[in-house]
C-alpha cells in the first residue's frame, strides 16, 4: 500500500482541500486545513531528497495537529477558531512566550500559517512567470519575503541550496498534473486568491489574541 504522501501530486486536489477548509461563516476546518498541506507534501517528495528535511518537518507538523484532532479534545480542534478558544482558555499556549507547550496547537498550527505565506508568494510569481524564468528564483523571493525571517541561519542556508534542486518552470508545471502551461496559470489565478483568504483570516485571528510570535 501506498502511503499519502507518496501517492501522485495533483494541484486541483490541494486546491479542493483548501476549498473545503472555509465554512460559510469563514471558519477554517483543520482537517481540510491538514490535507491541504500533505497534499503538497506529495509534490515535495517527488523533488528528491535535497527536500526531504523541508517534508519532515511538514510532516510532523500535521501529525501533531492530526493528532489533537484524535484526540479526546477533538471537536475542540474542529477549527482554527475553536482551536484558539480552547488552548487559551485552558492555557495550552505559550502566549508569555515561556516555550512550555512547544507542541501546542495554535503554535503548530501558525509554522503552516507562515509557510501559507510564501506558498502564495511563490504561486502568484508562477503564474505571472515567463517560460524563462527560474524557479529556483521565484522560490528564493517569495522564502525571504516571508518564512525566511522567521528560521535560523541553518535553515535558511539549507533552503536555499535546496532551492536550486527545483525542476525549471515547465517541467514543475508538468508535475503539477493539471494541463496544459495556460491550465496551469488558470488553476493558479484561483489558488492564490484563495490561499490568501485562508492567510488572511487565520492572521487577522492570531493578531487579535496576540498570537503571531509563539516561541
Ligand atoms: C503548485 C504547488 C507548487 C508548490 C509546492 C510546494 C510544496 C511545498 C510543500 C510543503 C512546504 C513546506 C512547508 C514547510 C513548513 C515549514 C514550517 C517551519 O517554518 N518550520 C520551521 C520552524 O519550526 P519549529 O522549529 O519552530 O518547530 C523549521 O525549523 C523548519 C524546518 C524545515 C525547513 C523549512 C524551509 C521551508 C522552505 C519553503 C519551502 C520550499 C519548498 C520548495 C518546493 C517547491
Amino acid at each position: 500500500m501506498v502511503d499519502s504522501e507518496n501517492q501522485k501530486f495533483c494541484l486541483q486536489e490541494v486546491l479542493e482541500s483548501f476549498k473545503s477548509c472555509l465554512s460559510p461563516e469563514k471558519e477554517i476546518y483543520i482537517e481540510h486545513y491538514v490535507s491541504g498541506w500533505r497534499g503538497l507534501v506529495k509534490l515535495l517528495n517527488s523533488l528528491g531528497s535535497l527536500f526531504g528535511f523541508i517534508s519532515k518537518d511538514a510532516v510532523s507538523k500535521t501529525q501533531i495537529l492530526m493528532n489533537f484532532l484524535k484526540s479526546e479534545n477533538g471537536p475542540h480542534y474542529a477549527t482554527v477558531q475553536s482551536m484558539v478558544k480552547f488552548e487559551l482558555d485552558n492555557k495550552l499556549v505559550d502566549v508569555d512566550k515561556k516555550g512550555i507547550y512547544p507542541e501546542s496547537g495554535c503554535r503548530t498550527l501558525l509554522r503552516l500559517h507562515r509557510a501559507l505565506r510564501w506558498l502564495q508568494l511563490f504561486l502568484e510569481r508562477l503564474r505571472t512567470s515567463k517560460e524563462d524564468d527560474k524557479t529556483s528564483v521565484m522560490c528564493r523571493d517569495a522564502y525571504n519575503e516571508s518564512l525566511a525571517q522567521h528560521h535560523t541561519w541553518l535553515i535558511r542556508k539549507s533552503a536555499g541550496m535546496a532551492f536550486y534542486g527545483l525542476p525549471v518552470r515547465p517541467a514543475f508545471f508538468e508535475v503539477m498534473n493539471v494541463g496544459t502551461p495556460e491550465q496551469v496559470v488558470d488553476v493558479l489565478g484561483k489558488a492564490v486568491p484563495l490561499l490568501y483568504e485562508v492567510y488572511q483570516i487565520t492572521e487577522e485571528l492570531y493578531q487579535k489574541h496576540n498570537l503571531l510570535d509563539l516561541p
